[in-house]
């Protein structure tokens, strides 16, 4: 099945504040459910730029459905994601994101406080459709990203802890943030203590090309469980302040797995839900220093988001070079783009005059998302095939039946090795972790004694090269040198040689005048005495 991906508009309302400010200039103008207008405000960059006789001042875009600022969450809801919704109780991955500028209303569509969002809807509605089929267990656990692992009773044990520290009490949630491209889980406890760093994750890889984190899968059984977890994880999303706002500055995943017992097998499909950073650039948001770094961050991330969605649209069913190794946001996201789910994206932006730009810049991305094709598996779970692994991360599993020898041989050594190394090492006890140090520092300094003697050897050739150079440049001077001295002597020579010349043709010149005027002397006293 191939379909394009769904883009909806959500408009939010002005807020009084902004209408007593003149924000209201008639931007946005919805013309119907799927198309919708945007009028450059006097002022604006863009205005200023059609003045100049560059661009145009009057966009239109047109999406999946648009909705517009009267919208309630429940209209939202039933209009977007219940499709997505039923898909994922049918065992397809699902995941919607929301995108636009901070102030916009990417959290209040998500998980707004007052009227609930789309997420606790999501919640709700998986426990309506679980009902009493709900597995009461702790023993089963997600595993890497698509397996199904089976815990001993210590690990059951410990499952029950971690949940304590959080509640004083079968799905199960996991909810991150990424921010400055670093990992971090919000269902981490120890957070709560300020004077504790927070642990950053790994995105590593499950050997089959999927990423995925090692993060804290809490087992909830009710809707109040899940919003204490919501709350939990919104205390933890300490959003470092920038001019442009307060919490805009990471992008926060919250992801539900769902976990389908049938007699010895298992089958896990996943709804995730991403509330992005704002999407407003660098020039915006007049910051330095970290903050300009963090704001470099969030644009890198979406910036390769944009790529991939640019050549998402480009690429067609081959999806090998599109970049979203680039960035840890669209890493763990490609499944979702290469046919293991369906994502949709909920645009969300504000109709205010000072912020039309940024605006505008939303709705172009959000039209080369509207043009991807996406190509839907009929059974997506079959794809997936997740694996019932037991607590020493081992299948249990072959073919539905349990078979100790084939699952002996089913990971190997190597394969063992391979997975430990891209293992999350935040998790590891003291000891391992001081192992891997230093193994780690061996291999550093083995690395760094390789490239000093590297350098060493350039270095070498480069100073025989400018010595060689030099010599060849000295001898060329030294010829030049001999030459300039042999055209002096010649030029000497052959000056004295015109010297004597003329000279000679001097002493000739004045020896002929000589003769020619000779009187001898007894004819000049003759003459004289005839004189007187
Ligand atoms: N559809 C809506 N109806 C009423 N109020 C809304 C709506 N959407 C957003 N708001 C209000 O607008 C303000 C900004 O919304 P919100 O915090 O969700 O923006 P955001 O895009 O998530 O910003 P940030 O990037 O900073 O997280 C909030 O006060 C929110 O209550």
């Amino acid at each position: 099945e191939q379909q394009t991906m769904s883009v909806y508009l959500r408009v939010r309302p002005f807020s009084k504040e902004e209408l007593s400010n003149n924000e209201d200039q008639a931007c946005v103008v919805i013309e119907n459910s799927q198309t919708v207008t945007l009028n450059a405000p006097k002022g604006s960059a863009t205005m200023k730029s059609r003045e100049k006789g560059i661009g145009m001042s009057l966009h239109k875009f047109y999406f999946s459905q648009i909705f517009g600022p009267d919208t309630t969450q429940a209209e939202l809801f039933e209009n977007t994601v219940k499709s997505q919704m039923s898909d994922f109780l049918d065992g397809k991955n699902a995941l919607i994101f929301t995108y636009g500028v901070t102030n916009a209303g990417k959290t209040f569509t998500i998980q707004s406080p007052k009227e609930p969002g789309i997420l606790p809807r999501v919640l709700e509605s998986t426990f309506q459709y679980i009902g009493e089929h709900q597995y009461r267990g702790m023993d089963l656990k997600p595993y890497l990203r698509n397996g199904v692992q089976s815990l001993d009773f210590h690990q059951v044990k410990q499952e029950r802890i971690t949940k304590a520290a959080i509640f004083a009490s079968f799905k199960e949630v996991a909810f991150f943030e990424i921010y400055n491209e670093y990992v971090y889980d919000l269902l981490q406890p120890s957070l709560c203590s300020k004077s504790k760093k927070r642990a950053c994750l790994r995105v590593c890889d499950d050997g089959a090309g999927n990423a995925y984190v090692k993060l804290i899968w809490i087992n909830i059984h009710n809707l109040g469980e899940a919003s204490k977890l919501l709350h939990f994880g919104n205390k933890n999303r300490s959003a470092a302040a920038t001019k442009m706002n307060h919490s805009s500055s990471r992008h926060s995943i919250f992801t539900m797995k769902l976990l389908r017992i049938n007699g010895g097998t298992a089958e896990r499909v996943s709804f995730s839900l991403c509330d992005l950073a704002g999407s407003e650039r660098c020039n915006k948001t007049k910051t330095f220093g970290e903050r300009l770094k963090e704001a470099g961050n969030i644009n890198n991330s979406l910036l390769i988001l944009g790529k991939c969605i640019t050549a998402l649209r480009n690429s067609g069913p081959d999806t090998r070079s599109i970049p979203f190794r680039e960035s840890k946001l669209t890493k763990l996201f490609q499944a979702f783009f290469c046919g293991k789910g369906r994502p949709s994206m909920i645009v969300n932006i504000n109709q205010c005059a000072s912020t039309y730009d940024e605006t505008l810049h939303v709705m172009k991305f959000s039209a080369v998302a509207k043009q991807v094709v996406q190509v839907i598996p009929d059974k997506a779970l079959e794809s997936l095939a997740p694996r019932l692994v037991g607590h020493d991360g081992k299948p249990l599993l072959s073919n539905g039946v349990f078979d100790s020898n084939v699952l002996e041989s089913y990971l190997s050594e190597d394969e063992l090795l391979d997975e430990e190394e891209e293992a999350d090492m935040s998790l590891l006890p003291q000891s391992e972790l001081l192992n891997v140090v230093e193994n780690l520092r061996t291999k550093l300094l083995a690395e760094r004694r390789k490239n000093l003697l590297q350098e060493i050897e350039i270095r070498k050739e480069m100073g025989d090269a400018m010595l060689q150079q030099l010599m060849e440049s000295e001898e060329l001077r030294r010829q030049i040198e001999e030459l300039k001295e042999s055209y002096r002597d010649k030029l000497e020579n052959t000056f004295e040689m015109y010297k004597d010349a003329i000279k000679e043709h001097a002493y000739h010149s004045a020896m002929t005048n000589l003769e020619d005027n000779y009187v001898p002397l007894d004819e000049f006293t003759a003459e004289q005495e005839k004189v007187e």
